[in-house]
C-alpha cells in the first residue's frame, strides 16, 4: 500500500462512524501549544513570529486545534456530543534522522460523550480498526491512565503544598524518582533570594541573576515560572524532612508498575491494599472495566498490552486513559497510533467558559509504511 493508499484506508474506519470532517487552523499562537504540551513535544515545536514579535506555532498535533475550535463552538453555546475525523499535516521538529517535520495524522476526537470506561475502550479498538486497515501487525501497546498517579497522591493525605509538587513532579522530564529520596536537598543557597522574592516578577529577576551568575543560559523548555514553582515546592518539601516514608513506600511501589495491560487493576489495588489507600478504588474499578471491555472487543491485545504508571507524559493534556501502539522498523518514541482521553482540555482552552469531556486517537501512515518495511 502506497502512503497515500494507507491514509485513505483509516479515514474511511473513522468516516464510517459518521463523525464530521475538520481541518482547523494550522497556526497556533505559541502559549497554548507551549503550556499543554509535554516537555518532550515542547522542545520540538515549530515557533516562528508574525509581523508583531508575537510567537506563533505550527499545529504539532491535531488534538489542540480540533479542541481549541470546539472549545469556541461550546463556549457561543453550542453543545451536544460531538464527533470529528481529520486527514491533515501536523509538524515537530525531528527527534531521529529519519523523522518527518511535517507529517500526516489520520484520526478522531470525540467531545461531550459520557466518560465511561466503555467509551474509552471504544476509542482504542476503533484507532486499532484503522491500524488493522492499514495492514500493519503492531509489535507492542502501551497503557496508562493519568489519573492514577494523582489519585494515590490525594489518598496519601500529604500537606498541600506535596501533593502539588509530587503532581507537578510526575508531569515533567525525570518524574518523581528525585522526590522520593529519604533525605531531599536543600535548594542552593544562591536561589534563596529567588526563594524569598515578593511576587512572580520579583522571583523571576532574582532567578535571572543566579543563572548569569552561574553562566547558564535559558534553553529549557520549562519557563521562569515553572522552574521557580518547582523550586519552592522542593524547599517547601525539604523544610518538612522530605516526602514522609509511608508516602514515599506507596509511591515508589506505584511508580514500579509495569505489567501486562490485563494484570493492570490486580496489581494496582496490590499496592493500595498494602499501603491502606481505599479510596483510590473507583480509578482501579475504572482500568478494569475499560480493560474488560478491551479484551471483549480485541482478545489478542492480552498479549500484545503493556500497563505502566509512568507512562503518558507527550501531552499535558491528557488526564485519564493514554495509549501508544508500536510495530517494527520504529522507535519507542515514535508510536504508529496513539490517543487518550483528555477531559480537562476544553474547559482549559475556553477559560472556563466551557467544558465537555475529550477522547481521540490517531494513525501515523508514514510511520505505518515504515513498520511495514516500504518507503513512500
Ligand atoms: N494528538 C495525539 C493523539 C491523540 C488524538 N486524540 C487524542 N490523542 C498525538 O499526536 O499523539
Amino acid at each position: 500500500m502506497t502512503q497515500d493508499a494507507l491514509v485513505t484506508a483509516a479515514r474511511g474506519v473513522f468516516e464510517a462512524t459518521g463523525a464530521e470532517r475538520i481541518d482547523p487552523a494550522y497556526v497556533l499562537p505559541s502559549d497554548i501549544p507551549l503550556e499543554l504540551s509535554g516537555e518532550a513535544v515542547r522542545a520540538r515545536l515549530c515557533v516562528f513570529s508574525d509581523h508583531r514579535g508575537t510567537e506563533m506555532v505550527m499545529r504539532p498535533d491535531l488534538t489542540l486545534p480540533v479542541a481549541g475550535q470546539e472549545a469556541e463552538r461550546r463556549a457561543a453555546g453550542g453543545d451536544g456530543a460531538k464527533a470529528y475525523t481529520y486527514a491533515a499535516r501536523a509538524f515537530r521538529l525531528p527527534a531521529t534522522d529519519n523523522d518527518p517535520m511535517e507529517f500526516t495524522q489520520v484520526g478522531f476526537e470525540w467531545f461531550g460523550r459520557d466518560r465511561t470506561p466503555e467509551a474509552d475502550a471504544e476509542a482504542f479498538t476503533l484507532v486499532r480498526e484503522a491500524v488493522a486497515a492499514c495492514d500493519v501487525t503492531p509489535t507492542a501497546t502501551e497503557m496508562g491512565d493519568l489519573s492514577v498517579f494523582p489519585a494515590f497522591v490525594d489518598a496519601l493525605g500529604l500537606a498541600r503544598i506535596t501533593t502539588d509538587l509530587l503532581k507537578r513532579a510526575f508531569r515533567q522530564e525525570g518524574g518523581v524518582g528525585e522526590l522520593l529520596v529519604a533525605a531531599p536537598q536543600a535548594v542552593d543557597a544562591d536561589l534563596q533570594a529567588t526563594l524569598d522574592a515578593n511576587g512572580a516578577k520579583a522571583a523571576e529577576t532574582e532567578f535571572r541573576k543566579v543563572l548569569e551568575a552561574r553562566g547558564i543560559p535559558m534553553i529549557g523548555t520549562r519557563s521562569e515560572a515553572e522552574i521557580i514553582a518547582g523550586l519552592r515546592g522542593k524547599a517547601a518539601v525539604h523544610d518538612a524532612g522530605g516526602v514522609p516514608d509511608a508516602a514515599r513506600a506507596a509511591l515508589s511501589d506505584l511508580a514500579e508498575v509495569n505489567c501486562p495491560a490485563a494484570q493492570a487493576a490486580d496489581v494496582l489495588q496490590q499496592i493500595a491494599d498494602k499501603h491502606g489507600l481505599s479510596s483510590v478504588s473507583s480509578v482501579i474499578e475504572r482500568i478494569a472495566r475499560r480493560m474488560e471491555a478491551i479484551l471483549a472487543a480485541m482478545p489478542s491485545i492480552a498479549d500484545e498490552a503493556r500497563f505502566r504508571s509512568g507512562f503518558g507524559r507527550r501531552f499535558t493534556y491528557y488526564d485519564g486513559f493514554v495509549f501508544e501502539t508500536f510495530g517494527q522498523n520504529l522507535t519507542s518514541r515514535q508510536p504508529l497510533a496513539s490517543g487518550g482521553r483528555y477531559d480537562g482540555l476544553i474547559e482549559g482552552l475556553s477559560r472556563s467558559r466551557a467544558s465537555a469531556s475529550g477522547i481521540g486517537g490517531m494513525v501515523r501512515p508514514d510511520r505505518i509504511l515504515r513498520a511495514k518495511g516500504e518507503t513512500a
